[in-house]
């Protein structure tokens, strides 16, 4: 929570100065009563024409220099609030982007989202509300009892019994509707999660025909928020009428008394209209404290949610590369790994390297481990357990951005950002040439298609590539980690949307374009990785096989089942 408080250290001067104006707004307010009972005590009574005019005329400046006030308050509180608003979002979308694959797991990538934009627009509005009403509020309760004490001490009784009982009916419908305000926050994240993924997914969801499964999910949700403010609201609705009516039994209470004390000369008719003011100004300004505490409850919940995501570690930056002659570019030492809160090993004792300019294959079954073993190499993930090595350095002790600069990755899904295909090209290599760029897509086979576009390089790529074919999304993403000439290639089953001939083209074009990268494929064709040096055959998170395409058919039955199962799948193509 106070690491949030450092992002208001720039608008001091606004957190001093709101509340100060908003304070004199409040002074004012409470003139107001002692200015009507003048003018009721004396203009009125005597029937003094002129002072009523003149003392109108104190109302209306009092009125207006409130009203200044209010907006410089308001000023303040709106610069304060979103200046603050703006430098927590930012920090924190800094923070999320630095944070480990293993931190962004534990919180979920919706969930980050929403603490990204609705927690930071909560805590905006606290900050907002804090400045404007915090201060004033109370005072007003405060200020109003005891001006009314001074107008008539033994009168002001009627305060302490109407004022706790107000506090009573607040304290007890607050007691209630907290909860109820923090379980409708929960609701309201579980709705923004479902949206989220119901938009991103709407092409998945109409393909198996889920629109109703998703709508009555999305429609249990609503209705639990709607169930939940229903609720909500016909406990507060009680809040006004009962403040109310226990105010005007005081009010009652107040004329009736002050009759009595006006009758014998203790209390002038001015004083007594002053005194039931500052009884409506007490109720108006309880009920405001009322809402400040939803508003404060809420902005702390969010508060706290934010603050977990700032406490997540950094990813260090570590080590630079040294300068590395050994010719093994990617060892594993008995390496093991076990996903943040997952029960059991994804991957178990697995040692193997690699050297330079040499193609490793990955081959198995769904779920084995193939993309948690390449993950390790970027250090995605930090092993659990041995160690992984990138040209000779542990990688836990290399600086990622260092780390990263030198690997090119293409992940399982090609995603692709909105913008020009050279703004995605230049991703690697921030000022890469169109000759380096149009290489790079020669390479993965990419140019074929890019050239006869319109515009060329400059086509624009709609939202997540969504004007591209899956297989040219893929050949653009492989294209991407081929600009600078990586010293690692990782393609985590990159080619799947390939055809085999252009898969075929492109593992040639890459071994003669970029015949210094190392190169890990994940494949599930055991034709893509027959030419690499080395092929581990991944089974339940271990390598049963590590060895040439030759040497596993002869040592590796796993291997050997999955190369024959293809080669007949070929030829029920061919026979068909
Ligand atoms: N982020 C994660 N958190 C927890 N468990 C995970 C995570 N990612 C993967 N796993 C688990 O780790 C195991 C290995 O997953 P991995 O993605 O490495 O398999 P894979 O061989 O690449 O599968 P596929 O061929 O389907 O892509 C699986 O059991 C999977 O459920």
């Amino acid at each position: 929570m106070r690491e949030l408080l450092k992002y208001l250290k720039n608008y001091k001067k606004e957190l001093v100065l709101g509340p100060f104006f908003k304070l004199l707004e409040a002074i004012f307010e409470l003139i107001v009563p002692i200015v009507m009972a003048k003018i009721i005590d004396k203009g009125i009574s005597q029937n003094e024409s002129s002072y009523i005019f003149k003392m109108s005329g104190v109302i209306v400046l009092l009125g207006v220099s409130g009203l200044c006030f209010a907006l410089t308050c308001q000023y303040l509180a709106a610069r304060c609030a979103y200046g603050f608003g703006t430098e927590l979002r930012t920090a924190l979308y800094k923070h999320i982007n630095s944070l480990s694959y293993t931190s962004i797991d534990k919180i979920g990538t919706s969930s980050l989202v929403n603490r990204l934009t609705n927690d930071t627009n909560t805590v905006q509005n606290g900050v907002n509300m804090f400045i404007r009403l915090a201060v004033r509020a109370p005072f007003l309760v405060i200020g109003a009892a005891v001006m009314a004490m001074i107008i008539d001490l033994r009168l002001s009784l009627v305060f302490l019994v109407v004022a706790p009982l107000i506090s009573i009916i607040i304290f007890i419908i607050m007691k209630k509707t907290v909860p109820m305000y923090k379980k409708t926050q929960q609701c309201l994240d579980r709705t923004s999660v479902l949206t989220r993924e119901s938009l991103e997914g709407a092409r998945v969801i109409r393909a198996f025909s889920r629109q109703q499964e998703e709508i009555d999910e999305f429609k249990e949700a609503v209705d639990d928020i709607a169930a939940n403010s229903v609720a909500v609201g016909k406990i507060s609705a009680i809040l006004n009428p009962a403040a109310f009516m226990v105010m005007n039994l005081g009010i009652i209470a107040v004329i009736w008394f002050g009759g009595k004390r006006i009758n014998i000369g203790g209390l002038t008719q001015g004083e007594l209209t002053a005194f039931t003011n500052y009884m409506t100004q007490i109720l108006f300004a309880l009920v405001v404290l009322a809402n400040l505490v939803v508003i404060f409850t809420k902005a702390f919940a969010s508060a706290n949610r934010i603050s977990e995501v700032l406490s997540l570690p950094s990813e260090e930056d570590g080590n630079m590369l040294p300068d590395y002659n050994n010719e093994n570019i990617i060892t594993f030492n008995d390496v093991s790994f076990a996903y943040e809160g997952a029960g059991d090993y994804s991957l178990r004792n697995i040692s193997f390297s690699v050297k330079k300019g040499q193609m490793l294959g990955i081959i198995g079954g769904t779920g084995c481990g193939k993309s948690t073993l390449a993950g390790l190499i970027p250090c995605f993930y930090k092993a659990t357990e041995g160690s992984v090595h990138v040209c000779g350095t542990n990688v836990a002790e290399l600086g990622n951005s260092v780390l990263r600069g030198r690997i090119g990755c293409v992940p399982q899904k090609a995603v692709l950002f909105t913008g020009t295909i050279r703004d995605n090209m230049r991703w690697r290599k921030a000022d890469a040439s169109d000759e380096e760029i149009i290489n790079a897509l020669k390479t993965a086979q990419a140019w074929e298609f890019v050239e006869r576009l319109p515009d060329k390089l400059d086509t624009v790529i709609s939202q997540g590539g969504k004007n591209l074919s899956g297989g040219q999304k893929q050949r653009i993403a492989i294209a991407r980690a081929l600009v600078g000439s990586p010293d690692i290639l990782i393609l985590d089953d990159s080619t799947s949307a390939l055809d085999y001939k252009t898969d075929l083209s492109f593992r040639h074009s890459l071994s003669s374009d970029l015949p210094d990268t190392t190169v890990v494929m994940i494949s599930q064709r055991s034709t893509s990785l027959k030419n690499a040096d080395k092929i581990i055959v991944m089974e339940d998170g271990a390598a049963v096989g590590i060895g040439t395409h030759s040497q596993l058919l002869k040592t590796c039955d796993v291997y050997h089942d999955i190369y024959i199962s293809q080669m007949n799948e070929k030829e029920d193509k061919a026979d068909a």
